[in-house]
C-alpha cells in the first residue's frame, strides 16, 4: 500500500524527537534558533552619555541667549569616552566631552564641537546654542534593566550577535542542531575525479545532498558509501546510525535485487513507518525510527527523487529540529500546463518568479527524475495532487522553494 503525501509529511514530523537545548559560545551562534528569551542584564544606555564629540554644559547658564548669540563659558572638566565618573559639573562652566562619554552631574545639553571655538582651550566660545537636552543619550531609553530584548524562537543573525555582544553575554540557550550521516549506496558510484570503468557512474547524489544540508544550516558528520552488498551496507549504516541523529541514505532502496537498504535497515533495530508513497518522483521513499530516536531517511537513487524527498521531507524535519518553522507552500499562477499525474501526487523541478507582486512559475524543460541537468536554474518544486487532466495555465499551484534558494528581486 502507498503512503499519501499528506500522511507521509505528518508522519515524518510526528516521528521527530524531541528538540535539545545547549548553550553556545556567541561566535558560534550565527544561524541558530534561541530557545528562550534574552532580558537585558542592564539599562541601555547603561549611563546617561554624550552623543556628540563637543561640550556638555547647563543650558540654564546660557538662558536668555537666542541659538546665534555667542555663549562664553570656562572649561572645568575633560571626559573622553570610558572614562570613570565624570563627577559634578561646577556650574556656570562647560566640559570637553567626547562621544559616548558619561555626562557630568548637572549638565543636560551638549553642543558639538563644530558649532564652537573648539577644543584645548581654557574656555568656550559656544556659537550656536543648541535646544535644551540636545545630543544627550540617556540612561536606559534604548532599554529598560529586565526587558525582553530577543525572544525564543528567533534566529541569530549578526544584528542579534550584535544586540547579544552589547550587553557582555558571551553565550546563549539555543536549540542543538540535529546530526546528520549521509550515506550512498551502490556499486556502480565513483568519487568525481576518480576513473569511470565499464558502466560506472559519478556519485553527485552525496555532494547535492551534502550542499542541500548546508543550505538547511547543518554540516553533515560523516558522509560514507556503501557497496550493494548487505554486510557493506550493515557495516556504513550502523556507524551512521551511531554517529548522527538523522541518517539520510541514497540508492538502494527500490525492489531490485541488489537494493538492501530496508532489510538492513530492520536488521539494526529501524521500525519502518512508511516505505512506497504516492509521489512521482520518488515512490520507493522510506522513513523509519530506531528505539533509541534516531530517524533515518532512504531517499530514491535518482538525482531528482533524492532532492524531492530531501526538500519535502527531510528540510521540513531539520528545521523543526533546529527550532525553526517549517518551510512556507507558495502559490503562483502557471505559466503552462503542469503535467499532473492520474494517481501519484507530481513533483517537477521549476522557475518561481515574482512579477509585479504576483508569482509566477514555470516547470523545467526536462522532467525525468535521472536528469540532474534539470535542476539547474530550477529555484524550486511545483507540485499538484493526482489529477486525470494537465493542471492548466493560469490556474494557481502549490511551489516550494528548494533549500538554497530565494525568489529573485
Ligand atoms: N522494478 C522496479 N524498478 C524500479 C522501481 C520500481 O518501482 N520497480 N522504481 C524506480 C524508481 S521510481 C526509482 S527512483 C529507482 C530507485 O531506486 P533505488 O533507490 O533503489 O536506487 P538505485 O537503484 O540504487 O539507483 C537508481 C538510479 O539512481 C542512480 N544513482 C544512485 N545513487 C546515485 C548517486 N549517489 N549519485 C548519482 N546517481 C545515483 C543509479 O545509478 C540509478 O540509475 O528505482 C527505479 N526502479
Ligand atoms: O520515483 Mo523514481 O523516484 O521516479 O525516479
Amino acid at each position: 500500500m502507498l503512503t499519501s503525501v499528506d500522511d507521509a509529511r505528518r508522519i515524518v514530523m510526528e516521528s521527530l524527537p524531541l528538540p535539545l537545548i545547549e548553550e553556545c559560545r556567541l561566535n558560534a551562534l550565527q544561524g541558530r534558533v534561541l530557545a528562550g528569551d534574552v532580558a537585558a542584564p542592564f539599562p541601555m544606555p547603561r549611563f546617561t552619555n554624550s552623543a556628540m564629540d563637543g561640550f556638555a554644559f547647563r543650558i540654564a547658564d546660557a538662558a536668555g541667549g537666542s541659538p546665534d548669540d555667542h555663549v562664553h563659558l570656562p572649561v572645568s572638566l575633560r571626559i573622553p569616552a570610558g572614562s570613570s565618573a565624570a563627577g559634578a559639573l561646577p556650574p556656570g562652566s562647560a566640559a570637553e566631552i567626547m562621544t559616548g562619554a558619561p555626562m557630568p552631574e548637572g549638565a543636560d545639553t551638549v553642543v558639538p564641537f563644530e558649532n564652537t571655538s573648539g577644543f584645548g582651550g581654557d574656555g568656550v566660545e559656544i556659537y550656536r546654542l543648541p535646544k535644551a537636552g540636545a545630543n544627550v543619550r540617556y540612561r536606559g531609553e534604548e532599554i529598560a534593566m529586565g526587558q525582553r530584548v530577543l525572544d525564543a524562537g528567533r534566529r541569530i543573525s549578526p544584528s542579534e550577535i550584535a544586540v547579544l555582544a552589547s550587553f557582555g553575554i558571551e553565550s546563549a540557550r539555543v536549540w542543538r542542531l540535529p546530526s546528520v550521516a549521509l550515506v550512498v549506496v551502490g556499486d556502480e558510484l565513483q568519487k568525481p575525479g576518480g576513473m569511470l570503468r565499464d558502466a560506472a557512474i559519478y556519485d553527485s547524489n552525496s555532494h547535492m545532498l551534502r550542499a542541500a544540508c548546508r543550505s538547511a544550516g547543518i554540516e553533515p558528520v560523516v558522509v560514507l558509501h556503501a557497496e550493494d552488498d548487505p554486510e557493506a551496507v550493515r557495516k556504513v549504516l550502523a556507524v551512521a546510525l551511531a554517529t548522527a541523529d538523522v541518517t539520510v541514505t541514497s540508492g538502494g532502496i527500490s525492489t531490485g535485487e541488489y537494493d538492501f537498504v530496508q532489510e538492513v535497515l530492520t536488521r539494526l533495530g529501524v521500525e519502518k513507518k512508511f516505505w512506497s508513497v504516492s509521489q512521482k518522483p520518488g515512490k520507493p521513499f522510506y522513513f523509519g525510527c530506531s528505539p533509541d530516536g534516531k530517524v533515518v531517511f532512504a531517499l530514491p537513487g535518482n538525482p531528482v527523487s533524492s532532492l524531492v524527498c530531501f526538500t519535502e521531507y527531510c528540510v521540513p524535519a531539520l528545521m523543526k529540529m533546529q527550532g525553526l518553522p517549517r518551510p512556507a507552500k507558495l502559490h503562483a499562477t502557471l505559466d503552462a500546463p503542469f503535467p499532473a499525474d492520474r494517481k501519484r501526487h507530481r513533483f517537477l523541478p521549476g522557475v518561481l518568479r515574482e512579477e509585479g507582486g504576483r508569482l509566477f512559475c514555470r516547470t523545467a524543460a526536462l522532467t525525468e527524475s535521472h536528469m540532474a541537468t534539470s535542476l539547474v536554474g530550477a529555484n524550486c518544486l511545483i507540485e499538484s495532487p493526482p489529477a486525470d487532466t494537465p493542471v492548466p495555465a493560469g490556474d494557481t499551484i502549490a511551489c516550494s522553494l528548494l533549500p538554497w534558494a530565494s525568489l529573485p528581486g
